[in-house]
């Protein structure tokens, strides 16, 4: 059979770029178009705009517009969603035909459910605070390519008006090793010839090339074995190559390394391969024997961190590959620039220096351009690389002897707790709450009126007086509120909070936040990633007036609201020059100074989330218990100065539990709330099963959806957790914060709630 040839791939690359707009534009087109202010052409013609900006934007930056440099990669709401519609991949109870192109109400419909259908779920991108939706693909699941999908119609728009990009898609073996549902791999033959019908399609409208995204590749986390994964990419990607017309194949393997999947993916027939080198090694002469001829794609610059790339160091990477591998090398990003903001040139209110150590996506590009043209060619960038490392190691807050010492100092002893029984006893004593307490997650609504005081206050329009005001009266109608729903355990509802870990980032030493520096969380969510760039530590309490003042106003325990160590670090951008247990050691000082105040202030019940804990968890399984090991250490150091009777809680979401179960233990909280509506209740017997005998608030309602779940559900869903625990180790309440939600559906819904444990209770 003879080879397809095709054109060279370009020198220099990146493998994705943010698609939410500097200043998030994409996200105000959806919302405005789901609110019904604007229309789907509205919407079509914003995120044309943004792509047309992206397509210039990249080639005044210097990528080439004419080799395929340029990937087009733009999706309304998730790459793994977009790509799973391209291939009819939609599940029946949505009643959308799958065979024809899509509109826009019902992608969205996908993604966010409506009164009668549940979405699909939502979930955590590998080791990222990035959330894809899950594809739901079982054995009766329509699979077929749909002509005209997203990435060709990409491509065609791009090359209409000039440019020539490459068309990025998830991978078959990704898309089916996130997929839930009955064996998502045996259907992994009809994927593979729906896809085959898109290569295709891209042929004939002149694409060169096409890049395949296969994180699943890197990861022993998922559910399909390491030999049938293997197997899948092996299996696919032969009969991908096989393709009679076809663009060029790039698999790209970000987040991690392939190890010997590498060589199984040479042996394929793909043209192209694009390793991350950030966190991967380069392949050994053996496996580099295997990949003779093919194009590697060295992915030397981080697309997940924001700190400029050593580029020296870079670039003896990039030599030695260059002279083990017998074939062409070009440069990339090591992921996709999806998790980075646009650009530092944004940030005019950082302080200079810490600026001066930043790239962000567009200061990226240089790097990448940079590296591609070598010290010399380069000589200016590679001298101003140097000269910022140095700057950074040496200056003022790196690195601070007062925190080092504390660090130093820790012992074992700073991790223990009482016995539980003990805290147990001593707790129930204080609080006297009945059976299956009802309590709510921490956030109540973030309503409009309190972003816009946060607005104006930045900007000056009000006092700081004022603002205080405007926090202290939302904080009374939410203890108001609770109290006339007849909740036992209250909150002050986080109404002082732009964001769970920005909030604390402002607070602390050791931590920059930016102005514009969003990043997509999901759909049109975004946050601000703090930069943690020094020695951390608490100059002065940051919650306890707040939480002191919600307190005042109520007779029953109001729950202090912390953010856990790993979380704050796993959704800031952290500081590549001291190992991450460090940094989180430093953290937790500052939360376990900031429990002692709250106890201090009266506050009998303090709540510490840690959402974040499995998305840390690293992509190989042998590195799982020392990750595991430090960020357990840091909850229990953060909480564990905290008297018996104080009753600590924690809370975990958005993520599959099961690898993290025993950890979840391991972190002694005396109740732990975990979403749970969903999955119908499944973690409970899971965190039975692993000996758990603390308190445990399993989710009864997902926040995630508008939808109301009624008393009888809720009945329902407790009677399955009682199931598996006794009713003293009962908690009541959602699945996550309630920050995202309305008032409405979250009155609606807690006065279900509230119902709900009131009948449960009468039968216990
Ligand atoms: N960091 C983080 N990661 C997380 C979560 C989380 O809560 N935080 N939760 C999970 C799910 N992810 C989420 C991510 C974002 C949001 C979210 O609601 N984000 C908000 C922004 C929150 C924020 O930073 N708000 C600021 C700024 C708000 C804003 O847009 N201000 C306007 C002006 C406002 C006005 O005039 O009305 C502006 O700057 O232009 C504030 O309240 O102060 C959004 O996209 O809309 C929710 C969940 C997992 N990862
Ligand atoms: C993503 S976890 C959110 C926890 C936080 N306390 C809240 O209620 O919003
Ligand atoms: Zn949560």
């Amino acid at each position: 059979m003879s080879q397809p040839t095709h054109p060279t791939f370009p020198a220099a690359t990146i493998l994705g770029y943010p698609r939410i707009g500097p200043r998030r534009e994409l996200k105000r087109a959806l919302e405005s178009f789901w609110s019904g202010t604007t229309t789907e052409t509205d919407l079509a013609t914003a995120a044309a705009g943004l792509r047309e900006r992206t397509r210039t934007h990249l080639t005044d930056l210097g990528l080439d517009p004419q080799t395929a440099a340029i990937p087009s990669d733009f999706s309304y709401y998730d790459q793994v969603l977009s790509t799973a519609v391209a291939v009819g991949a939609i599940p029946e109870r949505f009643g959308i035909d799958a065979s024809a192109s899509i509109n826009l109400a019902d992608y969205s419909r996908l993604a966010r459910g409506d009164a009668e259908t549940a979405p699909l779920e939502l979930t955590k991108w590998f080791d990222t605070n990035y959330h894809y939706l899950v594809p739901e693909i079982g054995p009766d699941t329509p699979l077929q390519y749909v002509p005209g999908s997203g990435p060709v119609a990409e491509f065609v728009e791009a090359k209409e008006a000039g440019v020539h990009t490459r068309p990025v898609v998830v991978g078959p073996v990704t898309l089916l090793a996130l997929a839930k549902g009955t064996d998502p791999l045996a259907r992994l033959d009809e994927l593979v010839a729906a896809f085959q019908k898109l290569l295709v399609e891209l042929a004939e409208t002149g694409a060169t090339w096409v890049q395949f995204d296969e994180p699943a590749l890197v990861s022993d986390n998922g559910t399909i074995p390491a030999a049938q994964l293997n197997d899948a990419a092996d299996r696919a990607y032969r009969a991908l190559a096989a393709t009679a017309d076809r663009p060029g194949i790039l698999v790209a393997a970000p987040y991690g390394d392939l190890r010997e999947r590498f060589a199984t993916l040479a042996g394929t027939g793909v043209e192209a391969i694009a390793l991350d080198l950030v966190k991967g090694e380069i392949p050994d002469d053996g496996a580099l024997a295997q990949a003779r001829g093919l194009t590697l794609v060295a992915g030397l610059v981080d697309g997940h961190n924001v700190w400029r790339t050593d580029l020296h160091a870079a670039a003896e990477r990039l030599q030695r590959l260059r002279t083990a591998h017998d074939g062409p090398v070009s440069v990339a990003t090591s992921t996709s620039l999806l998790h980075v903001p646009h650009t530092v040139a944004d940030e005019t209110d950082l302080p200079e220096q810490l600026r001066s150590w930043l790239a962000f996506a567009d200061e990226k590009v240089g790097e990448v351009l940079a590296l591609t043209a070598g010290p010399e060619a380069a000589a200016e960038a590679f001298a101003a690389s140097r000269t910022v490392r140095a700057d950074r190691a040496s200056a003022p807050g790196v690195r601070r002897e007062d925190v080092r010492r504390r660090t130093g100092a820790l012992t074992a002893a700073d991790t223990e707790r009482a016995d539980a029984s003990a805290r147990a006893a001593a707790q129930q004593e204080r609080l006297n709450l009945p059976p299956l307490p009802t309590t709510t997650i921490g956030s109540f609504p973030q309503t409009s009126d309190l972003r816009r005081a946060r607005a104006q206050r930045r900007k000056g329009e009000i006092s700081d007086e004022q603002y205080t005001e405007v926090i202290r009266g939302e904080i009374a109608r939410v203890i108001e509120l609770q109290t006339e729903l007849g909740l036992d355990v209250l909150v002050h509802g986080e109404p002082e909070r732009n964001d769970m870990v920005q909030y604390f980032a402002e607070l602390l030493d050791g931590f920059a936040v930016t102005q514009h520096g969003w990043v997509q969380s999901y759909g049109s969510r975004c946050t601000r990633p703090s930069i943690l760039w020094g020695d951390v530590s608490r100059p002065a309490p940051m919650t306890v007036e707040w939480t002191r003042y919600a307190a005042s106003l109520t007779g029953k325990p109001v729950k202090g609201m912390l953010t856990g160590p790993v979380t704050i670090l796993a959704w800031s951008f952290v500081r590549d020059d001291l190992p991450l247990g460090e940094v989180a050691d430093q953290v937790a000082l500052a939360l376990r100074d900031e429990v002692a105040d709250l106890e201090g202030a009266g506050i009998g019940v303090i709540q510490v989330d840690e959402p974040a804990l499995r998305e840390l968890l690293p992509l190989r399984a042998e590195q799982h218990q020392a990750y595991l090991d430090w960020s357990v250490r840091s909850f229990r150091l953060a909480t564990s100065g905290a008297a018996p009777h104080t009753q600590v809680h924690t809370h975990l979401c958005y993520s599959e539990f099961g690898e993290v179960i025993d950890a979840i233990d391991g972190l002694g909280a005396d109740v732990t709330s975990l979403e749970a509506a969903r999955s119908a209740m499944e973690v409970v017997p899971e965190l039975a099963q692993a000996g758990f005998s603390r308190g445990i608030g399993p989710g009864v309602w997902d926040i995630h959806s508008p939808r109301v779940p009624s008393t009888e559900e809720i009945v329902d869903l407790l009677g399955r957790a009682l199931a598996a625990v006794p009713a003293q180790q009962l908690w009541v309440n959602p699945d996550c914060g309630l920050k995202t939600r309305g008032y409405d559906e979250t009155t609606a819904s807690l006065r279900n709630l509230v119902a709900a444990t009131e009948r449960v209770r009468a039968a216990l």
